[in-house]
């Protein structure tokens, strides 16, 4: 029998692991044999002993499917008779596990193991990634004992040596053994794991180990429960522990560590040992499947597939988080609010991003969001800046939810499913609605105008407070909750560079647009007009300005026009004026009609009222209601094809009414036809008769095809007078005048629909189709 001279390496290579994978049958494993070892043949590959055996075999991939780890195995084999060192350099380069083969009957071949195969592979890796080793004690069937005594100290001297395994080549012997401990090295490394000589955990290891515990502690009370134990054992081994299972660890643990156990439950270091156990025992692929199912790759950092899991954005599209997302975090605030105040403190905070490799958040975080009045952190400022991170840079948010271990708590496929990617812009703007909930306004001014108090103001700052404000701490940003209609929206503020030669294409990227000026500063407004006439007159964003300072002596400002006047010409809302310098909080109105304007671009015609309070914003929300839409569309459907508005008339109703001689009542016919109900009346009375029915008819006469319009016609009920306002010459003649302004700025805008434009008479009248005859606005303005 010709034995292949040299050693066998089994170079497992190109390991790679995804965590949106992790389980080993998912993972790709190359094994390249490299066989030069005396008295090894590769004939476990044809389970076969070849009566001669090659100086070397062609390359082998072993499929997945019939390997113990299931990961499909590449083989080379490696002649030293037939190839050159560089080869086996190459080789030694690429091996993730090599497997040195000496002959069990050969005292030299073993000596060679330590005197030349060790040093000359080490001299060939990196110290810091040194190459798992096995030792393969070949020709077992010529021994009558085992050598294994031999290699004890060898094991001890060299911890890359992952174990040894005694073979036969040639009855096939522990063959199969081989190939698995090659594929345990790779796949459940020992090495980033422990250190023998310390005989404990290395400090990566403890600190990926600390972070899986503090995510497990669901209630922060720093000790797992049993619930909290069973969740950890179904997330990472997809199956809870029986209760026995349960109580067997902890006693394991509380008789080794009597700290590991308390109040029933596994405290951190009770966890550190049960691990340290596992490794001790050569359970480390217990420890090495907790550790990838928390996102951990083979050099104990978080894989960049954990964190960054694959997420498409189409251009115009922006990036929300979602409600679950927002679940969870919610469950993160309340884990780490301790002492429940609806705030962190700076150590509550810390807490929060124990689990993270850096602080993420500056103080200019407390800047951005609303604190209470020791300045920390509230739950609405906490969601914020989540939001925020969301909208401006997903990425990092994803990363950092994958430190709060999301994917894993919230047992989602990975982070990505925490995001919402919003429907373009455009076509929330064809379709004149949208789903979105964050909207960013960019807030331009002079220097000294007043934008940093602005934002400031809509964290809900007064004067006074900013000025405790440090220049360092100071952000660019501001982001808070505001209620357009009744629906929850964030508005994020980002104070833009003063000097116009910088601004870049970002900065005129945007949902609205704010534009200050200082009313005590006779220059300020002339900034404003070069800003909106060189970057958005033109545009289709909505602009505000806002007039701050209002509580100082307003200067003339140095232009041609006036403030006013500028903003009628370019249909733009009237300057609001405003200030910081108040006692209290300072007015939210403003920033809640910057976000309706952004949630409503294409309304920006309406009246600017939005604080939710008055007649005409309880009619608004309750016009916009989806019940009100739902009875619109349906009494559209019944009564489409009928044009003659009709009303029934109960006549002589003082006198004793009697059942109607027919199927159904009066009322019920009404209601059956979408006809206003019976209007009783009578003409038996002291003084003149009432005139209200006439007015009804009057009303149902002008404005036909309003007629599924509330019946009211009483002139004192908040309906009515909406309606008279709306209807009030004034106000149309207000209408027609902003229309001829703006049809040509807007022309291409509406240009899907220009054909309901083509006069000021169409333009505020129902078009035909269902959803546009029950719009708002048809309501509104006959
Ligand atoms: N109503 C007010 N009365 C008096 N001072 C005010 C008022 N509002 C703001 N200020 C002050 O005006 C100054 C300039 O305001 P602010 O810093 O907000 O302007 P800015 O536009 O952000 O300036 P820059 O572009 O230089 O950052 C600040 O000192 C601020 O305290």
């Amino acid at each position: 029998m010709t034995l292949i001279s040299g050693f066998l390496a089994a170079n497992v290579r190109d390991f790679k692991q995804t965590n949106s994978s992790p389980r080993p049958t998912e993972q790709l494993l190359h094994a390249d044999l490299i066989s030069v070892q005396p008295g090894f043949s590769l004939y476990q590959l044809s389970e076969e002993f070849p009566a001669v055996v090659p100086y070397k075999v062609e390359e082998i991939t072993i499929p997945a499917d019939v390997t113990p780890e299931r990961v499909p195995t590449h083989i080379v084999d490696y002649s030293e008779a037939e190839q050159t060192d560089e080869q086996l350099d190459q080789e030694i380069s690429k091996a993730n596990v090599i497997c040195i083969v000496y002959a069990v009957n050969n005292r030299k071949s073993l000596e060679k193991v330590t005197s030349h195969w060790i040093p000359l592979i080490n001299e060939r890796t990196d110290k810091d990634s040194r190459v798992p080793l096995i030792l393969v004690g070949n020709k077992s069937d010529l021994v009558e004992q085992s050598s294994m005594e031999n290699v004890l100290h060898i094991m001890n001297k060299y911890t890359e040596i992952e174990t040894c395994v005694e073979c036969s080549a040639k009855n096939l012997k522990n063959i199969s053994e081989m190939f698995y401990y090659a594929q345990k090295a790779v796949l459940h490394p020992t090495g980033p794991l422990y250190c023998p000589e310390g005989k404990q955990m290395k400090p990566a290891c403890v600190r990926a180990l600390t972070r899986i515990f503090r995510i497990s502690d669901l209630d922060n009370n720093s000790i797992l429960s049993d619930a909290e134990l069973n969740f950890f054992q179904r997330v990472c081994f997809s199956s809870p522990l029986a209760p026995q299972a349960l109580e067997d660890v902890k006693k394991v643990v509380k008789k080794n560590m009597p700290d590991g156990v308390c109040e029933d439950g596994l405290t951190l270091q009770g966890f550190l040992f049960l691990h340290s156990l596992f490794i001790q025992r050569g359970r480390h692929e217990t420890t090495w499947a907790v550790l990838r199912h928390f996102g951990y790759d083979n050099d104990l950092e978080l894989h960049q597939d954990y964190l960054f899991p694959p997420l498409k954005i189409p251009a115009d599209c922006s990036t929300e988080l979602n409600h679950n997302a927002s679940l969870f975090l919610q469950s993160v605030f309340d884990k780490h609010d301790k002492d429940q105040d609806g705030a962190l403190n700076p150590s509550e905070l810390k807490e929060v991003f124990d689990v993270f490799p850096y602080m993420p958040w500056g103080p200019d975080v407390n800047n951005t969001v609303c604190t209470n009045d020791h300045g920390w952190i509230t739950y609405q400022g906490f969601i914020s800046q989540w939001m925020l991170t969301t909208y401006l840079d997903v990425q990092r948010c994803l990363e950092y939810l994958g430190y709060l271990g999301y994917s894993i708590v919230a047992e989602q496929e990975s982070q990505a499913a925490a995001i919402t990617v919003t429907r373009s812009k455009c076509v929330d703007l064809q379709q004149k609605q949208t789903q979105r909930c964050v909207f960013l306004c960019n807030v331009f001014g002079s220097s000294g105008s007043g934008k940093s108090s602005f934002l400031q103001a809509f964290i809900g700052r007064n004067l006074n407070h900013q000025k405790t404000i440090r220049d360092e701490h100071k952000s660019h940003y501001a982001i808070n909750a505001v209620h357009v209609y009744g629906q929850e929206k964030y508005l994020l503020l980002h104070e833009i560079c003063s000097d116009l030669d910088f601004l870049s294409e970002s900065d005129l990227c945007c949902d609205v647009v704010c534009l200050i000026y200082d009313v005590s500063d006779p220059d300020s407004f002339d900034y404003c007009v070069r800003v909106f006439m060189q970057c958005f007159v033109d545009s289709k964003l909505p602009c505000l300005m806002v007039a701050m300072k209002s509580d100082l002596q307003e200067e003339k400002q140095q232009h041609d026009v006036t403030p006013l006047e500028f903003c009628r010409t370019h249909v733009v809302p009237p300057p609001q004026a405003y200030s910081v310098n108040t006692v209290t909080t300072p007015s939210r109105d403003v920033f809640i009609k910057l976000a309706t304007m952004a949630t409503y671009p294409h309304l920006r015609l309406r009246c600017m009222c939005t604080c939710n309070r008055c007649t005409f914003c309880l009619c608004q929300n309750f016009l916009n209601s989806e019940v009100l839409h739902a009875v619109k569309a349906k009494l559209y459907t019944l009564v489409f094809s009928s044009k003659l508005p009709c009303l029934m008339v109960a006549m002589k109703s003082d006198l004793q009414e009697e059942k109607q001689q027919h199927d159904v009542t009066p009322l019920e016919f009404c209601r059956t036809h979408v006809v206003p109900p019976p209007q009783a009346y009578s003409v038996n009375t002291v003084t003149t008769p009432s005139r209200d029915v006439f007015i009804k008819l009057a009303t149902m006469a002008t404005y036909p095809h309003l007629r599924l319009r509330c019946m009211c016609t009483c002139n004192r009920c908040t309906f009515c007078l909406c309606q008279n306002f709306l209807n009030s010459e004034v106000l149309h003649a207000v209408k027609a005048k902003l229309y001829t302004l703006v049809f040509s700025r807007f022309s291409s805008f509406f240009s899907s629909s220009s054909s309901s434009f083509s006069s000021s008479s169409s333009f505020f009248s129902s078009s035909s189709s269902s959803s546009s005859f029950f719009s708002s606005s048809t309501l509104f303005c006959p």
